[in-house]
């Protein structure tokens, strides 16, 4: 018998079949992962299928509700398979604090999950102060703090807000005339305070007017098409702000799951592939991917142009002081753009190294960049830094851009949404304008800011219950030993906690009638519910070593805004607006396809 097997083994027929099976069972340990599965055997949840996890149904459902139904379903220690990784779930307030505060590594595998960036885009994307480690985390991290935290340096923003607001706040007056009759549409405040959040984070963060047209912008109909140039805010002028505010809004329109490149689901269902998979998007890039790269190509070369540009500056200013490096001044244009005119005129800059879009930079600043800009900071601040402290090119890059995708959408949706549940809520709308009232024509400065409490609580309550980043994630390395005796296994590439303090935020135990819109709830003092209750049941921004570090300039943007426009307008729910808003989550979580509004005048 032993002997007819071994005969068996030998034919070529054997030795195919043996292969065969050899392939098959590579590919279900690829697609299944049994000994992962067995190390995670204690976290219940879903089962998730070979190769996509549970992808269908989060999908299906959207990944931010699906995170609170297994919660609910499962406990507060779940777990969901996304492909081939398993998300430890975790909304358990206790632990929630505990884990988010204990680990400072976000998982970087995340940033394979958004994109397959490949090449200097992928350094750009690791060196931002979002996804770094260790010490590039903690110069990128400083920065930051250096710029939008310290009361002195954040004052320095205002004139900025004050003035992009002054913009805007007159150009919604001819929606006041929305009506039938009139033929003009109701307002959608999720386009239009986007293109105002674009257009103030955009010059805070690189000194340049960003030439949003408000008038244009509004009227603009919506579209799912964008290149770089078309679907993007109208931005009235060439220059580089105007460019820089269409490949912004073009890096933004990327993260849609329906404009990723194919690679990306190949990723998620084969991470230990990814270095052969990324070399696949490398050498044979599908349009999403040439895409995506062009308009990040773009984003850095735009980068590099101003930073020569206040080299340059500096130097005429210093009488040669500094000296400019010639490599600084001759643009690198090394995108392979495509699309429009953002990489034609980068690709010129860099062909002459003449810098012809310059002349719009230095528009409104008179001799560079704006000197309180987070560029001209970091700038500023790296001719002193010793060597550790010091950024890199690439780093300076990185954190310029990290700080639009940070700060845009997130603003953008918050205010927004603020503005749906004001309309939606006449008490709370007539409490905020008696504040607003109160405050007469006062400037916008820091102190009056300060004294809007109830504004304040208005954008609180908004992100309790749409926080615009609706779970933050975290990256356990070592074993780590839960309460009750589970233990999180050590894994090669770590655990992915999601953490969804969105799952928090509506948890009836921290915050009673937990659905109900209700800002009362921040205030202290008679009628007030006085915060959060617990530590963690509050994490709009995050929480422990790497929470948000834009939160107090996202909070006076938020409320000179929401000052600005009551100081004017109030606001109703357009006929067609559904409420609740329907939410979809992306980039950030927000509401979709709009949020429509009517103006009346004050
Ligand atoms: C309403 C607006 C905003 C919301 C809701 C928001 C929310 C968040 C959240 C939840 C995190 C993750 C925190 C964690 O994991 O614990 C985060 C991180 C971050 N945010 Fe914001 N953010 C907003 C505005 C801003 C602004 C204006 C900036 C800067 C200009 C900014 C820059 C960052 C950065 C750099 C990080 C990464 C911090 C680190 O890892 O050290 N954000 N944000």
């Amino acid at each position: 018998m032993v002997a007819l097997l071994l005969e068996f083994v030998r034919t070529p027929l054997a030795a195919l079949a043996l292969l065969l099976g050899a392939a098959v069972g590579f590919l279900c340990w690829l697609g299944f992962y049994p000994l992962r599965r067995w190390r995670y055997r204690h976290f219940p949840g879903p089962i998730g299928l070979p190769f996509v996890g549970n992808l269908p149904e989060i999908t299906a459902m959207d990944t931010t509700p699906y995170l609170a139904h297994v919660s609910r379903k499962y406990g507060a220690v779940c777990k969901v398979w996304f492909g081939t990784r398993p998300w430890l779930v975790i909304s358990d307030p206790d632990l929630v604090r505990k884990l988010a505060c204990q680990s400072t590594a976000r998982a970087i595998e995340l940033a394979s999950y958004l994109d397959v960036l490949v090449g200097e885009n992928r350094e750009i994307e690791l060196a931002s102060a979002f996804f770094a480690h260790g010490e590039p985390w903690r110069r990128g991290r400083r920065v930051f703090e250096m710029a939008i935290i310290h009361p002195a340096s954040l004052s320095a923003h205002l004139p900025v807000i004050r003035r992009v607001l002054g913009r805007f706040v007159p150009s919604l007056a001819r929606y006041t005339a929305a009506s039938a009759t009139s033929g003009q549409p109701p307002l959608d405040a999720q386009k239009a305070v986007g293109d105002l959040m674009l257009a103030i984070t955009g010059e805070l963060a690189y000194g340049v007017d960003f030439e949003v047209d408000f008038e244009d912008a509004a009227a603009e109909p919506r579209t799912n098409e964008c290149h770089a140039g078309a679907g993007a805010a109208a931005t009235s002028g060439g220059g580089i702000g105007a460019h820089l505010a269409r490949v912004s809004r073009e890096v933004f329109e990327t993260f849609r799951m329906d404009n990723a490149t194919v690679y990306l689901p190949i990723q998620m269902a084969f991470p230990s592939l990814a270095p052969a998979i990324r070399w696949m998007a490398a050498h044979l890039p599908d349009k999403n991917q040439r895409r995506v790269m062009a308009c990040r190509s773009t984003m850095a070369a735009i980068s590099r142009q101003l930073m020569a540009q206040w080299a340059e500056a500096k130097h005429r200013g210093h009488g040669g002081a500094e000296a400019v490096p010639a490599d600084a001044v001759k643009v690198q244009a090394t995108c392979h753009a495509t699309n429009g005119k953002v990489a034609a005129a980068v690709s010129r800059a860099g062909s002459d190294g003449a810098l012809p879009l310059g002349i719009h930079a230095f528009r409104e600043i008179g001799s560079g960049i704006s000197a309180s800009s987070f560029m001209a900071a970091m700038l500023e601040e790296r001719k002193g830094a010793g060597a550790q402290d010091r950024l890199s090119d690439i780093e300076v890059i990185a954190q310029s851009i990290t700080f639009i995708l940070a700060s845009y959408e997130t603003s953008s949706t918050t205010t927004s949404l603020a503005l749906l549940l004001l309309a939606t809520h006449p008490e709370a709308q007539r409490a905020l304008t008696a504040e607003v009232d109160a405050m007469g024509g006062r400037e916008i400065d820091m102190e009056l800011l300060a004294e809007l409490h109830y504004t304040e609580a208005v954008i609180k309550e908004t992100m309790r219950l749409y926080p615009a980043v609706p779970m933050m994630h975290r990256h356990a390395k070592g074993d780590i030993q839960l309460p009750d005796g589970r233990v999180v296994p050590r894994q090669v590439l770590g655990t992915f906690l999601a953490i969804p303090n969105y799952n928090v935020h509506h948890d009836p135990a921290l915050w009673p009638e937990p659905e109900r819109f209700m800002p009362e709830r921040f205030l202290t003092g008679p009628g007030g519910g006085g915060g959060p209750t617990h530590p963690a049941a509050w994490s709009g921004f995050g929480l422990g070593a790497r929470m948000c570090v834009g939160h107090k300039l996202a909070s006076m943007i938020g409320k000179a805004t929401l000052l600005s426009l009551f100081r004017r307008y109030t606001f109703s729910v357009a006929p067609h607006q559904p409420v609740p808003p329907p939410m979809a989550t992306g980039l950030t979580f927000g509401p979709k396809g709009g949020v429509w509004l009517n103006v009346h005048a004050r």
